[in-house]
């Protein structure tokens, strides 16, 4: 199979899909890889070490997207990109397509088949090519919390640790999944009052037994959030229903209870936000004041590590994409529910339910996509 890793475009997307050593893989496995110029040249793989793995480097982007079978990204398609797909063609990505209804139509129109990463699932419940990221991203939230609450930044000046003598920073998460606990970890590592919410009762009994009296935990509801956000200095939202919108859990008029210099990170800003005053920034220009609230949105947070998050993404995508390249994309999902939970756009129709339900579009089963022939 021909399989074509792109130079990512976004603002400040330094990931790549693939590394040298997962070209090595796909080569050794018969198939071809031809990868852009420079697209792993912000994470230290140079042109050079694809072309020793075996890759073939391209230097045009529409050359390589059009020879392609199957496109390897991270970030969700541009515009730019959108009009490059045919049918035909397979795409692997990240693509969060619920609050994204240009996007969505863009794909439609192509006529691809686009299998998103966020929507892929394990048998455990998880979704396995979302969390890697999403630990990133939760780890990150507190580092960036922390900078947001310095004066310079618009913050309230206070120190998530607090000193001898003077009380911790109190923290609120909201969602107890991937990026929850990882920010709540590193919150409490630096010694911050931690509050977690979650909807699930097994979720939070299982963070209770993990870290017992360092953190608190609250059953989400509106009257719960609300009633905590008086002595909050930071909150991260950090909820999702996979595919589909994000819940708004604190809503323009629930900011004037929030000090003045507060800070809210919005993690779950790529499935639209989970604050009402929420919209998505980038790592040039990350934050924006509401009510003397600064909110922090960047939609890929983990572009900003892009080293780290590059290995590990692709050391979860690396056997999803092997699978695809040897199988093909119809027969790898026929053979593994948890990959064919990952289609969300078939030749023109919209096969995620979520997806189809947030923006008003006909939704195709996906038994009917996999049974099919097209
Ligand atoms: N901005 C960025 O760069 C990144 C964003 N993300 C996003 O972060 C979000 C969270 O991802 P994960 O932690 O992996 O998901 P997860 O599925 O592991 O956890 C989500 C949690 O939210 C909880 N939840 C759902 N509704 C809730 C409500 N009303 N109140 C409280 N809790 C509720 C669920 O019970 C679950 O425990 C997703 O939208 C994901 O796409 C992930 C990585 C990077
Ligand atoms: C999950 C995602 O969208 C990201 O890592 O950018
Ligand atoms: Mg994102």
């Amino acid at each position: 199979m021909d399989i074509a890793v792109p130079r990512e475009i976004k603002n400040n997307e330094y990931r790549v899909g693939m590394t040298p050593a997962g070209v090595r893989e796909l080569i050794r496995a018969g198939h071809r890889v031809r990868v852009q110029t420079g697209a792993g040249e912000g994470v230290g793989f140079g042109d050079d070490h694809y072309a020793a793995a075996g890759a073939e480097l391209v230097a045009d982007a529409a050359a390589l997207f059009a020879g392609a079978e199957l496109i390897v990204k991270v970030k969700e398609p541009q515009p730019e990109e959108y009009r490059r797909l045919k049918p035909g063609q397979v795409l692997f990505t990240y693509l969060h397509l619920a609050p994204d209804e240009a996007q969505t139509k863009g794909l439609l129109a192509s006529g691809c088949t686009a299998i998103a990463y966020e929507t892929v699932t394990d048998a455990h419940g998880g979704l396995p090519l979302l969390a890697p990221m999403s630990e990133v991203a939760g780890r990150m939230a507190v580092q960036a919390g922390a900078h947001c609450l310095e004066k310079a930044q618009g913050g309230r000046g206070v120190l998530l640790g607090g000193v001898p003598g003077v009380p911790p920073a109190r923290v609120l998460v909201l969602g107890g999944g991937v990026v929850g606990i990882n920010a709540a970890r590193m919150a409490m590592g630096l010694g911050a009052d931690v509050t977690i919410f979650d909807k699930s009762l097994p979720r939070l009994t299982q963070l209770d037994a993990l870290y017992g009296p360092a953190i608190k935990t609250q059953y989400s509801t509106a009257d719960a959030i609300e009633a905590e956000l008086e002595r909050a200095d930071l909150v991260i939202g950090a909820v999702l229903i996979p595919g589909a919108s994000a819940p708004k859990l604190i809503t323009r008029d629930m900011l004037n209870k929030l000090p003045k210099g507060a800070v809210l990170v919005d993690v779950a800003i790529d499935q639209g936000g989970c604050f009402e005053t929420s919209t998505p920034t980038t790592h040039q220009q990350p934050t924006f004041e509401v009510e003397g609230v600064v909110h922090y949105c960047v939609a890929n947070m983990p572009g900003a590590v892009a080293r780290t998050a590059t290995l590990a993404l692709t050391n979860a995508t690396l056997p999803f994409v092997l699978d695809l390249a040897n199988k093909g994309w119809r027969r790898a999902l026929n053979e593994d529910v948890h990959l064919a939970r990952g289609l969300n756009v078939h030749a023109g129709k919209v096969v995620y339910r979520a997806v189809a339900e947030a923006h008003g579009l006909a939704h195709e089963p996906l038994e009917r996509v996999l049974a099919g022939t097209n």
